[in-house]
């Protein structure tokens, strides 16, 4: 069977660096080309801690493709980029597996059109780890018992937007499951502008950034006389490869944009 060619664009950055080492550990993968803005003509295995592939890092990323003619890009690049870049592979009919976070509403709405018009598939997955995916789908469930919720997470402190997009993806899925409710006082005021965390369908969202930390979110539940806490911990990167990976190979045999890596595996 034909291999997969991939394109990591954000090559040089702590994901995409992984995403490189682990295309090119999997034998029916075929890494094509590495884009990133700095790094340029640098090989992207060495890069990786691995021996030389022969892939050197590029700048130019409609280029890149029309050099190379990937059939599915890997971003993991930043939230002001991602959305040119996506549009770039789609209108090159590559197919997109983006991790990169920060996508609006109407941008998906964009994105999924632009899947449409040029015949082709975009995943965004706010987060490729397994057990995150759970933590999510565990939320939502327990949401229907104890609608009382706040959601802490916890990011390395490079990280460049809040909340998180999983907060973001976790808090969205409790809202589709739980009874419409404004929680906290009524008459609560804060002493310290953001004491509270960031407000989404009358829940809290908190944000922790600190050196140390790679990436974890906590989903606490409060009701009469107990409290539920589901936590996940993503310790290092690695725990996303097995998401990326199954996310490379899948995405040719779907169409239009798929939100969240759940609705693509499970
Ligand atoms: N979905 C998931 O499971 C996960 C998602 N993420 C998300 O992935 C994104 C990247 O995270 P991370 O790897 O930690 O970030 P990094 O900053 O380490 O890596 C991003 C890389 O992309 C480069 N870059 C920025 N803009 C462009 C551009 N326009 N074209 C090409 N390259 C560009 C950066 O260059 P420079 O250094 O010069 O800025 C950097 O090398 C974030 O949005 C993060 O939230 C992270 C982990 C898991
Ligand atoms: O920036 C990160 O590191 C991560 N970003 C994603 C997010 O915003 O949810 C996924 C994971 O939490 C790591």
């Amino acid at each position: 069977m034909a291999k997969i060619t991939v394109l990591v664009n954000g090559a040089n950055g702590r994901m995409g660096r992984e995403v490189v080492k682990a295309v090119l550990n999997d034998p029916d993968l075929s890494l094509v080309a590495a884009v990133d803005r700095s790094g340029e003509g640098m090989d992207a295995g060495i890069l990786a801690g691995m021996p030389a592939c022969g892939v050197t890092l590029s700048t130019d990323l409609a280029q890149t493709m029309e050099t190379t003619h990937p059939m599915v890009m890997v971003d993991f690049t930043q939230p002001q980029a991602v959305f040119g870049n996506v549009q770039i592979a789609l209108e090159h009919k590559v197919a997109a597996v983006v991790g990169t976070t920060g996508l609006s509403e109407e941008q998906l709405a964009q994105i999924r059109l632009w899947t449409e018009q040029n015949a082709t598939s975009c995943l965004v997955a706010p987060n490729f780890a397994i057990g995150a995916l759970l933590m999510m789908r565990f939320a939502r469930e327990a949401s229907r018992f104890f609608p009382h919720v706040e959601i802490i997470e916890l990011h390395h402190d490079q990280k460049l937007d809040a909340p998180s997009g999983t907060a973001i993806k976790t808090a969205e899925l409790i809202q589709e499951e739980r009874q419409a409710l404004q929680q906290g006082h009524p008459q609560e005021k804060e002493l310290i502008n953001g004491a509270r965390g960031a407000a989404f369908e009358g829940m809290r969202i908190h944000s922790v950034r600190l050196p140390g930390l790679v990436a974890h979110q906590e989903v606490i539940f409060g009701s009469v006389g107990q409290t539920l806490v589901i936590r996940h911990d993503s310790i290092n990167r690695e725990s996303f490869m097995p998401g990326v990976l199954a996310a490379v190979h899948r995405i040719r045999e779907v169409s239009g944009l798929i939100y969240g890596l759940e609705n693509l595996l499970f």
